[in-house]
């Protein structure tokens, strides 16, 4: 039987696109959408936020409207997930691209403790004939020693090896420095997570594929034509992008005028308005249970009398499904993970006048990778994963170019560090260290602890999520209930809008 009464548990990212295609998929469907926090949206929260301040160079009184995020900040244009979300709710026009030439686009830095200042990464490979700074040889030797020898080391993955983490695998293939060094770097700025426990065929699957494509070497692998879509990928024409893919073109990352919340915003707004769809905010899920004899689900919450939905998608944290399940239903695997949390840290300046010293180089920002030692040492004391320099790339958000905005991340697998008390005067010390300035006073410090934010895919995630599936596709579950979002299959902004788009496509 198809559905008539649909519960989405979770209105963050996933729960509300699940719900957007759901009344879409089921026209007539009851669908019930039930958050925790008064507040929907999840870890997307964008704030504008007004800030005056006593310019001290002319002695004025400045004002700025300026948006900061608290969770995803840009998004990639290669998400179709996501571009086609900005059509179908009409949010076209109030897109910011960045172009693929700016320096926002090509400027990436580490801070590399042991070399003291911030290290530009290459943007391309003819960038290390113009490459300067003063680092610069220190990275060309790790970067290019490790990866023009890669292609001629053996093959050396273990016979019926079938996942590894990626620290493991990054350095089986470029050794351990390099892995240490940009694997970790990497991981920081996607999981806010330690690469020696990630998995790397959920975080990175392309490259376990590549190093099967290059017989063994991942470079060689990268290098040769990628096979065509494999069967559960979808064809681009299945998207409806309006005039989207032009804009597109040559575009780095992008963002909406009032932040990414532009998106969740609408989706609420389009799910209130519509008459099929219930949105239960505040409301926690307390209880989910099968009757043994109806087969019917059984949801029990904070607000109101049972629910009997015919199906159900759970867009939970997963350890948060398993916590509501009763023990006769208990499904496996929802605990094997942790997940990470990360405090980010919204930082404003006023804008340092045109004859002094920016206060920091055009570009992305900067990530800092796992120090020698591991996490637990004090060569940084404050957990910091890395720099946003938000103005380089979502100026164009905010009312004024006199202030100068950027997010530090804290936290992760400093896991004892991220703690919501922040020391401002230590964390601009420490920013100062790694900018190579002074840094001002801020005229604005916001303060965010995202608890247990993203997951952290430890080693056989895959296999596993493909045991749960296998459970859920038997009884009592009868594929009549569905487990998505970022516990289970990515944790982009495209990932969650992916998966709820899949949600219940099966139901007939
Ligand atoms: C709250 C902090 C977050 C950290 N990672 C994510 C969040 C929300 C999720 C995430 N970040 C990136 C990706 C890759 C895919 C994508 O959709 O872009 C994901 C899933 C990459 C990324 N990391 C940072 C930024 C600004 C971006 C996007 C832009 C780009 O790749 O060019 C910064 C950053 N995020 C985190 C840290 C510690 C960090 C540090 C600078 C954790």
């Amino acid at each position: 039987m198809g559905p008539t009464s649909i519960a989405v548990l979770g209105g963050g990212l996933t729960g509300l696109s699940a719900a957007f295609y759901l009344t879409r998929r089921f026209p007539t469907a009851r669908i019930a959408v039930y958050n925790s926090e008064a507040r929907f949206g999840g870890w997307v929260r964008s704030d504008r936020v007004r800030v005056s301040y006593t310019n001290h160079h002319n002695g004025k009184l400045e004002n700025a409207d300026v948006v900061l995020e608290a969770g995803p900040r840009t998004l990639r244009p290669n998400a179709r997930s996501v571009l086609e979300l900005i059509h179908l709710l009409n949010l076209s026009s109030t897109l910011l691209t960045v172009p693929k030439t700016s320096d926002a686009a090509k400027n990436r830095f580490l801070y590399i403790p042991e070399f003291g200042e911030l290290c530009r990464l290459p943007s391309a490979p003819l960038d290390f004939l113009t490459w300067s700074g003063p680092s610069r040889q220190n990275i060309r030797r790790l970067l290019l020693s490790s990866v023009a020898r890669e292609p001629f080391k053996r093959r050396n993955r273990r016979l019926g090896l079938d996942d590894e983490s990626v620290d493991d695998f990054m350095t089986r293939r470029f050794g351990s420095e390099w892995s240490r060094i940009f694997a970790s770097s990497l991981v920081h700025g996607i999981y806010a997570a330690d690469a020696r426990r990630l998995s790397l065929r959920s975080a990175f699957p392309s490259l376990w594929e590549a190093e099967e494509r290059g017989n063994g070497s991942v470079v060689s692998g990268i290098l040769r034509r990628s096979p065509p879509l494999t069967s559960d990928e979808e064809p681009a024409s299945s998207y409806e992008l309006g005039n989207l893919a032009d804009t597109m073109r040559d575009v780095s990352v992008y963002t909406l005028r009032e932040g990414i919340s532009t998106l969740t915003n609408a989706l609420v707004r389009y799910l209130r308005e519509h008459p099929n769809v219930y949105m239960y905010g505040g409301v926690r899920i307390t209880g989910l249970r099968i009757n043994p004899r109806s087969k019917h689900f059984e949801l029990i919450t904070t607000a109101m009398e049972t629910a009997f939905p015919t199906h159900v998608v759970s867009t939970l944290p997963l350890f948060r499904l398993h916590g509501v399940l009763t023990p006769a239903i208990s499904l496996p695997h929802l605990t094997a993970n942790t997940y990470t949390s990360v405090t980010v840290v919204n930082l404003v300046f006023p804008r340092p006048p045109p004859s002094t010293a920016p206060l920091h180089p055009e570009g992305f920002g900067y990530l800092v990778p796992r120090p020698t030692d591991g996490y637990f040492n004090d060569n940084n004391r404050l957990g910091i994963l890395g720099c946003v320099f938000d103005s380089s790339s979502t100026a164009t958000q905010d009312s004024s170019d006199a202030v100068v905005k950027m997010t530090v991340m804290l936290g992760g697998p400093y896991a004892s560090r991220s703690l919501p008390q922040i020391n401002v005067s230590d964390l601009l010390s420490e920013l100062s260290t790694h900018l190579g300035r002074t840094l001002p006073e801020p005229v604005l410090v916001k303060v965010h602890h995202n608890q247990h934010c993203i997951p952290l895919y430890s080693v056989g995630h895959l296999q596993r999520m493909e045991e749960l599936r296998h459970v859920l596709a038997s009884e009592p579950w009868a594929g009549r209930m569905e487990v998505i979002g970022a516990g289970v299959g990515g944790v982009s902004v495209g990932d969650c809008i992916e998966a709820g788009r899949n949600a219940g496509r099966f139901w007939s």
